[in-house]
């Protein structure tokens, strides 16, 4: 039996992968302290799939706390969800985001090699790539020139396992590179549940469909794309969790491995508004505002790495995210508070 040590298993990705790896014959034991999450999503996760989640409440920061887990489990894969992600957050308590994203992996990666467990996915975000230069980006886009705290986390956590896999060439280090991961289980039991009012687009939409919120403000129309709104690579959810399943059945060797996840199609603010109004199954609102601080026009990914050297493609569009999305939203509009 493989057993998969998940940090930030409670999560929004870390939920639905939780899922695929259980459903794939997998073990899974969850690491998480519910900073962003709630245990429910675990209890769903296991209404889902009929199997049983070992799991662990505390700071992946805590090197007691992970040197019993590691102790109590023979962990053959780690797959590091555990971060702050939130991109506005961060340029406001950046120290909050340089402590917990790269204390918990440095922490992560030390009780790792006091265990020998050397093999790690590692969640990272197409924001590494900053202003990207080219489109679509490939993995050999230049990275740097973050624009915020959140992405220069991610940069140096890539640098520090990469140098990690130097020191001791028999690691096996698999970044993936996530792109505009959107849409919810199809049960609707689990799904992305932020706190507050959303940062992001289609949750955001999703909570205007159901008159939670008035209107959907769409943050500039004047970039240097077709309708003239920011275009970016959504990716469903499920899709994503499928890749990590991908690297762990075909990764067999040490190395270091870097995919971008995304599917490769480019979708507008309006073509994403006009795929939930599909879904909604009446309009949306919305109101042009000013472009936000730190966005950029257009990004969307080549992955065609991850479907050469992993057989992993993303099957589901737009619609598909959008309906997933919504049947998410309307079984659970207080998402897993109305669980508690
Ligand atoms: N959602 C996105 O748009 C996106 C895009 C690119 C990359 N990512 C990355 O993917 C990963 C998962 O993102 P998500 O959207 O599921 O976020 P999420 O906030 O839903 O999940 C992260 C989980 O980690 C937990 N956590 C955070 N710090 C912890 C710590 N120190 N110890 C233990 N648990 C801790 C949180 O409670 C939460 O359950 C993150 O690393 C994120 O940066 C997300
Ligand atoms: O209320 C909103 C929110 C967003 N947007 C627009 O919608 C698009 C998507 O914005 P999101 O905030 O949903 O996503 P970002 O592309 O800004 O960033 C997300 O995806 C990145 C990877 O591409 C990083 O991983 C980052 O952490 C994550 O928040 C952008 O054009 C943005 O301007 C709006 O018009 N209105």
């Amino acid at each position: 039996m493989t057993t998969i040590l998940v940090t930030g298993g409670a999560g929004y990705i870390g939920s639905h992968t939780d899922v695929e790896l259980l459903e794939q014959g997998y073990d899974v034991v969850c690491v998480d302290n519910y900073c962003n999450s709630s245990p429910k999503s675990l209890e769903r996760v296991e209404q889902i799939t009929g199997e049983k989640i070992k799991s662990y409440e505390g700071d992946v920061r805590d090197e007691a706390f992970m040197d019993r887990v590691f102790t109590e489990n023979k962990i053959d894969w780690v797959i590091h969800f555990a971060s702050l992600k939130s991109v506005g957050e961060s340029v406001a308590k950046p120290i909050e985001y340089y402590d917990n994203n790269l204390n918990s992996t440095i922490e992560l990666l030390k009780v790792m090699r006091k265990h020998n467990v050397k093999k790690i996915i590692f969640s990272s975000s197409a924001t590494v790539y900053g202003t990207p230069k080219e489109l679509p980006i490939t993995e050999e886009t230049p990275t740097g020139g973050t624009t915020n705290p959140y992405g220069t986390t991610k940069l140096f956590e890539e640098q520090i396992l990469r140098d990690v896999h130097v020191a001791d060439d028999s690691w096996t280090v698999v970044i993936l590179r996530y792109f505009n991961p959107v849409g919810a289980h199809p049960s609707g039991l689990i799904g992305e549940d932020p706190k507050g009012i959303p940062a992001n687009l289609t949750p955001y939409v999703a909570k205007v469909a159901i008159g939670e919120l008035k209107a959907v403000q769409v943050m500039g129309d004047d970039y240097d794309t077709p309708d003239g709104t920011g275009v970016r690579d959504y990716i469903h959810v499920v899709d994503l969790a499928k890749g990590h399943v991908a690297v762990i059945s075909k990764i067999d060797k040490p190395g270091v491995f870097t995919y971008n996840l995304g599917t490769g199609h480019g979708y507008s603010v309006l073509q994403v508004i006009k795929a939930y109004e599909k879904a909604a199954g009446h309009e949306i609102p919305y109101v042009v505002v000013p472009r936000r601080p730190g966005d950029i026009a257009a990004c969307y990914a080549d992955s065609s790495k991850a479907e050469r050297e992993l057989g992993w493609k993303a099957e589901l569009g737009i619609d598909d995210m959008a309906a997933s999305s919504m049947n998410w939203q309307t079984k659970n509009p207080n998402g897993y508070r109305d669980a508690e």
